[in-house]
């Protein structure tokens, strides 16, 4: 089974966010489990280089204002197609955003680019490669299946997958013309979204199949709380739409092998966590734990409204109060920012706080920190909680999407069969999060719960083999093919 995959990121070239880790991680499932699959990426200055080496699949005359070529290269274990236009893409920062830090005035084009091309090679293959299912990621593919639609005739069978609904790829109506958008796809059954052009919206009304990150996601985005104006075109298709939850790459995010840890450790060398927290403590000046003293807390996140870091400013003196402590790691919105650099200032020794964007540093607090803090209004799936799991850094999250399906709280029940992995809350508010902080600090001082919390977290299953089969038999259906064998218990 040949599938294309269409995305705006993929680890380890080029990330953002947890859309990367995905993109670059379950092909290589897919591909142990007989799937051949490409990648076709926009060909970022992050994989020039990449570019350069590479075979020229298709050449392109003008591609939306500039020549254009499709270039074929196995990197990291990875086939990539990576559409290479300099007047799009060869530009440096952020891949979305401009140095004002806001969106590329020309994303429609760069995009609409992404998505042209997309369509191309699955309507007519490249280079004797055609896929039998296009896989399209977020907005920034959303097109495709749109444009497939307008081609007619016998075309691949599609599927769209939601990461983060918050992201829709809203423009005004008058770039259809530009981007070959033609009228009968400019109506509300398909890419028009109140006058506007949707880029999410055409692609989950064309496609086969919608999936989304995790099953609880799946049903919430069917809500108009979680749906963000998408929910009546996704109860129009509910029959189509599944959750599939993500996995993480075992080999990238081992605490036994690590490159990035100051100790690799297993569950069976549990002590040797203590290199990894002095390590985050010296990095962010923070005083060494002392006896009786509460946990070590982390948060790796983008700096955004989702994420509901605002409630943990709102609690942070009661963290300290309780003799915890907190790393933080993170970048985005800029009152949040100042925020967290202020409440470091404050609590100077209890909260460290580095603002950035750093890969190594992000393996580093889930292997030195005692619990990682995750109170998002709404998380599509969550990859940081299911690291933690992995690092025995146990998750404290808030109860919601893929983060009620992966952590299971430490009720009374839960600890009695010995089968908690961390600490669930809800509401999403700033007291309910108090609670739960509360509550970690308690399981913390009981040294032999902890530590049986830690080893069963560790083995909670978090790779990709089952989700990857899921795909698999998805694909499969959509094809008429008897499904894949069922997944192991
Ligand atoms: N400052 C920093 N430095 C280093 N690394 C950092 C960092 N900030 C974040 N990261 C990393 O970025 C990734 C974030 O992934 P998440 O899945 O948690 O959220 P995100 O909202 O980006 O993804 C969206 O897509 C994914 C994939 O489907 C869904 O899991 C998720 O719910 C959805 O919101 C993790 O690998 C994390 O370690």
């Amino acid at each position: 089974m040949k599938v294309l995959f269409v995305a705006s990121e993929c680890a380890p070239f080029v990330k953002t966010g947890g859309l990367a880790d995905v993109i670059g991680a379950v092909p290589k499932t897919l591909a142990a489990l007989g799937a051949e699959v490409r990648i076709l990426l926009p060909a970022y200055p992050a994989l020039r280089e990449h570019a350069a080496a590479a075979d020229t699949v298709l050449a392109i005359d003008d591609l939306f204002g500039g020549p254009a070529a499709l270039r074929a290269v196995t990197a990291e274990g990875l086939d990539l197609l990576l559409l290479d236009a300099p007047h799009l893409f060869d530009r440096p920062g952020n891949i979305y955003l401009g140095p004002d830090g806001a969106d590329w005035a020309d994303n429609h084009l760069r995009f609409g680019a992404l998505c042209r091309i997309g369509a191309r090679v699955a309507l007519d293959g490249v280079a004797g490669w055609a896929p039998d299912i296009l896989h399209a990621h977020d907005w920034q593919a959303g097109l495709i299946p749109v444009y497939l639609r307008q081609a007619g005739g016998a075309v691949p069978k599609s599927v769209v997958t939601v990461h983060n609904i918050a992201f829709q790829g809203l423009f005004d109506a008058a770039v259809c013309a530009e981007l070959g958008v033609e009228p009968e796809s400019f109506v509300s059954e398909r890419a028009e979204y109140f006058g506007k052009l949707g880029f999410l919206k055409g692609g989950l009304a064309c496609c086969d199949r919608i999936t989304t990150v995790s099953p609880t996601y799946a049903r919430e985005l069917l809500t108009p709380e979680f749906g963000m104006g998408l929910h009546g075109v996704l109860q129009a298709r509910s029959a189509d739409l599944s959750g599939i939850l993500n996995g993480i790459d075992l080999d990238a995010w081992d605490p036994g092998a690590d490159p990035s840890l100051a100790a690799t450790y297993t569950a069976r060398s549990l002590k040797k966590k203590a290199a990894n927290r002095a390590a985050i403590e010296q990095r962010f000046g923070l005083d060494a734990a002392a006896d009786g003293d509460g946990p070590l807390f982390c948060v790796v996140s983008r700096l955004t409204e989702q994420k509901g870091l605002d409630l943990l400013l709102a609690v942070l003196p009661g963290l300290v109060a309780r003799g915890a402590r907190l790393a933080l790691l993170g970048s985005g919105d800029k009152s949040l920012e100042a925020g967290f650099v202020a409440a470091a200032h404050r609590f100077k020794g209890s909260v460290g706080v580095e603002i950035g964007y750093d890969e190594p540093l992000s393996h580093l607090m889930q292997g030195g920190s005692d619990a990682i803090l995750i109170p998002s209004r709404f998380e599509p799936c969550g990859l940081t909680q299911l690291y933690g799991l992995r690092y025995g850094t146990l998750p404290v999250v808030a109860r919601t999407g893929g983060l009620a399906d992966t952590v299971i709280d430490a009720n009374e029940a839960a600890i009695l069969a010995g089968c908690a992995t961390g600490v669930q809350f809800a509401p999403v508010t700033a007291q309910a999060l108090d609670q739960a902080i509360a509550r970690t600090c308690e399981l913390y001082r009981q040294p032999a719960l902890w530590q049986k919390m830690m080893r069963q977290a560790m083995k909670h299953p978090v790779g990709w083999d089952q989700s990857a089969r899921a795909y698999l038999a998805l694909y499969a259906g959509l094809l008429g093919e008897a499904p894949a064998e069922p997944a192991p218990a």
